[in-house]
């Protein structure tokens, strides 16, 4: 079966890092990929030449494809649109909502190569392997109402967090499972002890957890697993948590592993379908100047080929080839060192898709 895959490079490095990664998934093509990939607009590009961060034409074409990759979105040019739902998160936000993308898999692993350039001390980090488990599609990004009005002479600004006890229990069996697959613990991280949308939270994933008796449970509040991912993160294993709480922790998450530029996500709905990024955003600082790491987006076609085309051999050897490179001492600037080579995003994008072919 020939797999459709489309890749929207989005703003900012958006552009820069997907064409290394486009590489690589030509080279899974002409390895047996059975795939047709096609590439269209979305966020702040597709604005400009739409009026729209999601025009429908590629809306149409995402709900056709089996994986989606895509850079990132934003920038300071668009930042001053004032409707707000013309945004170019908005078309990202889009995406995640009208395909039901609310598996979030955010894996903070750290290539030992990489424990000097973590932040932290390589004692604290060699060996990390995290599973963030992030609830994509609900929680105060989404619930209404939202907005900004007049009240008593002056502007308030308010959002609802809200989760309902479906969508709780959906993103926790993806987490119980990944968890059985994994080292079989799992800590839910929430704010039970201020919101009660939390404590809903917390009692859904108790309810679950006499299910998967193979999986210990625990629970976190999120300020303290803010402190622990930094002070002991190899404690560890999946974490699971709603949406905003899980961009921020994966943020945190990714400076252990040495940089943000290394890590890769999927957002998988009930089907399979899946939409592939890095964490990171469009890195407005650094875009068109040909330094940004390209390694999370290649990643997150591992993950691609791995979550929706079922083609772990491919994974494995593009995950192989990340490894051979920094083996080689390549790195990119957000993650050089000394002694090592500093590279540019399409050096880095050379060198892995050599490494690729050789293995
Ligand atoms: N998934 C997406 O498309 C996301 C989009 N954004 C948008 O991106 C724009 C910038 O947001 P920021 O808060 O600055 O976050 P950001 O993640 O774009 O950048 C934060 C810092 O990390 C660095 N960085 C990020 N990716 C890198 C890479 N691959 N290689 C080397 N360095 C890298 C940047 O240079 C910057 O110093 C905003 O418009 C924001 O809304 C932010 C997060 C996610
Ligand atoms: C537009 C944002 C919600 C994207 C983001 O920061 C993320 O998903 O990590
Ligand atoms: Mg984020």
């Amino acid at each position: 079966m020939t797999h459709k895959i489309l890749v929207l490079p989005g703003d900012g490095i958006g552009p820069e890092i997907t064409a290394q990664a486009s590489r690589i998934l030509a080279a899974c093509q002409a390895r047996g990929l059975d795939a047709e990939v096609e590439e269209a607009l979305v966020g702040g590009s597709a604005y400009d030449v739409h009026g729209d961060p999601l025009p429908a034409e590629t809306l149409e074409k995402a709900k056709a494809a089996r994986g989606i990759l895509l850079g990132a979105v934003g920038g300071p040019k668009w930042d001053k649109i004032e409707d707000l739902t013309k945004r170019p998160e908005k078309g990202l936000l889009g995406l995640r909502k009208h395909l039901g993308l609310f598996g979030n898999l955010r894996p903070a692993l750290l290539y030992p190569q990489l424990a000097e350039a973590s932040s932290l001390k390589p004692e604290v980090v060699s060996g990390l392997d995290i599973m963030i488990v992030r609830e994509l599609t609900g929680g105060i990004y989404f619930g209404q109402p939202r907005g900004i009005e007049a009240r008593d002479g002056q502007r308030v600004g308010f959002n609802t967090y809200i989760y309902s006890e479906s969508e709780i229990e959906r993103i926790g069996r993806v987490a119980f499972e990944m968890a059985q697959k994994r080292g079989k613990r799992l800590c839910s991280v929430d704010k039970a002890n201020v919101l009660e949308v939390t404590i809903l939270w917390r009692e859904v994933m108790e309810r679950l957890a006499p299910e998967y008796p193979d999986v210990e449970l625990s629970h976190m509040y999120v300020d303290n697993a803010a402190m622990q991912l930094v002070r002991a993160p190899k404690q560890f294993d999946v974490m699971v948590t709603g949406n905003m709480f899980g961009d921020i922790l994966s943020d945190a998450a990714a400076m252990l592993t040495g940089s943000i530029g290394m890590l890769p996500s999927a957002s998988l709905n009930e089907s399979g379908q899946g939409m592939y990024e890095p964490c990171h955003g469009s890195a407005p600082d650094i875009a068109g100047q040909g330094v940004a790491n390209p390694l999370a987006t290649i990643l997150s076609v591992a993950m691609m080929l791995r979550y929706s085309l079922a083609e772990p051999a491919l994974a494995e050897r593009i995950e192989a080839a990340v490894g051979k490179v920094l083996d080689d001492g390549l790195r990119t600037a957000d993650i050089a060192s000394s002694g090592k080579r500093t590279v540019s995003t399409r050096e880095m994008g050379d060198a892995v898709l050599a490494a690729f072919e050789s293995l």
